[in-house]
This record gives C-alpha cells, sequence and structure tokens, in this order.
C-alpha cells in the first residue's frame, strides 16, 4: 500500500454536496504511508458538521481492509499569515441576521450556538444586537467577564463562550451607536476576548441593515450568515433586504430559517399556521437559497429563553426542529470551506 493506492481508493469517495469525488474536488491534502498507518490529510472546514463526519468515515471505510491503522485529519489552511488574520483561533465565523426586529434572530442565534456545541465542536456566541442583547440575560451578574485593562475571558453557558457587546459598555451607559463607536467596540470584542480555539463563533446582528451590520461584515471574516424570518409577508420583504445587503458584500448566505412557523395547540393538538405557512421556504427558492428549516410558536422556547436551556439541548417536536436547522447550518458552512478549497479561493 502506497500514497498512490490510499488515493486511488479516495477517488472512489463523494462528496455529498459537491457532486464529485473528495480527490478530484482537490479535498485530499497529504497521504502518508508507512508499515503500520496510513495519515490522511482532509480539506474540510465545518468540524462536526454531518456531511463532513460522513465523509470522514467513508474514507475510513475505503481504507478498512487494508490492515493498516487510518488516522485522519482535518483543517483547511488559512492564506493569511497568522499576525494577518482577524479571529486566528476561530475556523467559521457565522452570522445571524434578520431583517427586522422580533422574529427570533436572538432566538435562533442562541439555539445554533448550543446545537453546534452539542454535537461536539467548540463554540463562542458574540452578541452584537445592540438594541436587544439577550447574552446578558444568559449570564449572572456575577459572572460577568472580568477585565483587567487588556484582555477579557468570556463567560461559558451550554458549553458556549459568551460575550456581549453590553458586557463592555455597561447596562446603563447611553451609548450613542454611531459607526466608528461600534467599530471600535468589534474590533475591541473581536482582539481582546480571549476567545481560545473555536470551530464556529455565532454572531447574533443586530436586526436590519444599518451601520452595524455593516461593520461586522467589513471586520469579519464570515463563512456565511443565516437569516431567520417569519413567515409573514412584512417578515419576508424584510429578509429580502437583508440578503440585499450580504450579496453586496459577498457573502455567503447560509440559508434561510424560518420561525414561528405554525402552532402545535396543546389543548386541541391541531397544528395551526398562524402567520402563514411556506413563506420562508418559497424565498428560498426564488433566491436559490437553501431553506434550512423551519421552528414552530412553542411557549417552551421563550421560557428556554429566559431561564431555562435553549430548547435545541431537549427532546421534542420543537427541539427537533432546531436540531435539523443546526446540522443544516453546519453542512452548509461546510459546503462553503469545501467549495472554497475546489475553487482554489
Ligand atoms: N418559536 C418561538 N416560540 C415562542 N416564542 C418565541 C419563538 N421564537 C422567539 N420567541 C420569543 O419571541 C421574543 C423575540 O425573540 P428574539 O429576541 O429571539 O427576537 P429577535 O429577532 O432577536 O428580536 P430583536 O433582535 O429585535 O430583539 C422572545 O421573547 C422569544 O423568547
Amino acid at each position: 500500500m502506497n500514497e498512490a493506492d490510499v488515493r486511488e481508493r479516495l477517488a472512489d469517495v463523494g462528496d455529498p454536496d459537491l457532486g464529485d469525488d473528495i480527490v478530484s474536488l482537490g479535498l485530499v491534502n497529504d497521504v502518508e504511508v508507512d508499515d503500520s498507518e496510513i495519515r490522511v490529510s482532509l480539506a474540510l472546514g465545518a468540524p462536526f458538521s454531518p456531511h463532513e463526519s460522513a465523509i470522514a468515515e467513508d474514507v475510513r471505510d475505503a481504507l478498512a481492509d487494508t490492515g493498516l491503522d487510518v488516522e485522519l485529519s482535518a483543517s483547511i489552511p488559512n492564506k493569511l499569515d497568522a499576525d494577518e488574520q482577524v479571529l486566528p483561533g476561530v475556523k467559521n465565523v457565522i452570522a445571524v441576521a434578520s431583517g427586522k426586529g422580533g422574529v427570533g434572530k436572538s432566538t435562533m442565534a442562541v439555539n445554533i450556538a448550543a446545537g453546534l456545541s452539542a454535537l461536539g465542536a467548540r463554540v463562542g456566541l458574540f452578541d452584537a444586537d445592540v438594541y436587544g442583547p439577550n447574552v446578558p440575560r444568559m449570564v449572572s451578574a456575577e459572572e460577568r467577564p472580568q477585565t483587567d485593562g487588556e484582555t477579557i475571558v468570556p463567560p461559558e453557558r451550554f458549553g458556549v463562550k459568551l460575550m456581549s457587546m453590553d458586557f463592555l459598555t455597561g447596562e446603563d451607559d447611553p451609548v450613542i451607536w454611531r459607526g466608528p463607536m461600534v467599530h471600535k467596540i468589534i474590533t475591541q470584542l473581536v482582539e481582546d476576548v480571549e476567545w481560545g480555539d473555536l470551530d464556529y463563533l455565532v454572531m447574533d446582528l443586530p436586526p436590519g441593515t444599518g451601520d452595524t451590520q455593516l461593520t461586522i461584515l467589513q471586520t469579519l471574516p464570515l463563512t456565511g450568515a443565516v437569516i431567520v424570518t417569519t413567515p409573514q409577508e412584512v417578515a419576508l420583504d424584510d429578509a429580502v433586504k437583508g440578503l440585499r445587503m450580504f450579496g453586496k458584500h459577498d457573502t455567503n448566505v447560509l440559508g434561510i430559517a424560518e420561525n414561528m412557523a405554525g402552532f402545535r395547540c396543546p389543548d386541541c393538538g391541531g397544528f395551526h399556521e398562524i402567520f402563514g405557512s411556506g413563506g420562508g421556504k418559497a424565498l428560498a427558492q426564488e433566491h436559490e437559497l437553501p431553506f434550512l428549516g423551519g421552528v414552530p410558536l412553542d411557549p417552551a422556547v421563550r421560557t428556554g429563553g429566559d431561564d431555562g436551556e435553549p430548547v435545541v439541548l431537549e427532546e421534542g417536536e420543537t427541539g427537533d426542529a432546531f436540531r435539523v436547522i443546526v446540522e443544516n447550518v453546519a453542512n452548509n458552512a461546510g459546503v462553503v470551506r469545501r467549495r472554497g478549497v475546489s475553487e482554489g479561493r
């Protein structure tokens, strides 16, 4: 068994999204073979995503009958040097955005972060929602991050490192959120917070398409954005504005998630589509974007957001709905990363 034999076998492993085999796509970096072991380094970028886990499993299967141990590693080298990178320890930055307020963007961000962590990933949640910060509510006053003026250690919940703009400005400060101020704080949050090594940093953006969002798009290397909408016409119209903003900045959209998509009545057991149905899916189709899934109206979502744990960590229909979205987000982040490699970006 030599390197060429290994590559020949790996040419039978298909990529579930990109429609070709992993060798042709350039997703096999290094192959080393010695007497006891085969070491393969794969260009996979979305740790713990189901599709990339499946690719790794298929690689193991393809080499299973060689009688040698198989050691896999996965990385996509950054083209920039470490000191040129904005967040060198962070593999993927995922922004969660909505065109208008109140559609459940923060809820989605928290559940995506907790869900990715439950899959096994190292995750941070950065609450940049200056108008309705949610992270401070998840952390008791004593747990607020201490800063010695230089570095800030983020507190943790559900295995997720948490940071909020609010932690820096103080709850009582009537901060005027203008461009330069926002830029300064975002830079500080990125440079001074000890995120450590993260597979995913989920950013809860403020609703809308204003200065803060633009600053973030310009400052941070995003893998992609998740757009949250409810099925109502007005929310969908605003979601389109969000799409346009990301389009202008060449930011990948990982897909559209629909919130408050129907209500399972606990009394009658029926399913009521209070805000209409299918709007998010239709919007995704119209713009040729992935539909990530829909989450119903469920009082457990709100109580989970207030003091309990995110519903994605619980059994049941609504938890399942969030888990589908989490898996689709991770899979689609993987598509963006692997496509980048195979297209030489
Ligand atoms: N699927 C749901 N079922 C029940 N309640 C929900 C659901 N999604 C969100 N909520 C509740 O609706 C309220 C608004 O949600 P959230 O804060 O996530 O919205 P948002 O879009 O981030 O709003 P904003 O950024 O404008 O503050 C919260 O009280 C939240 O708990």
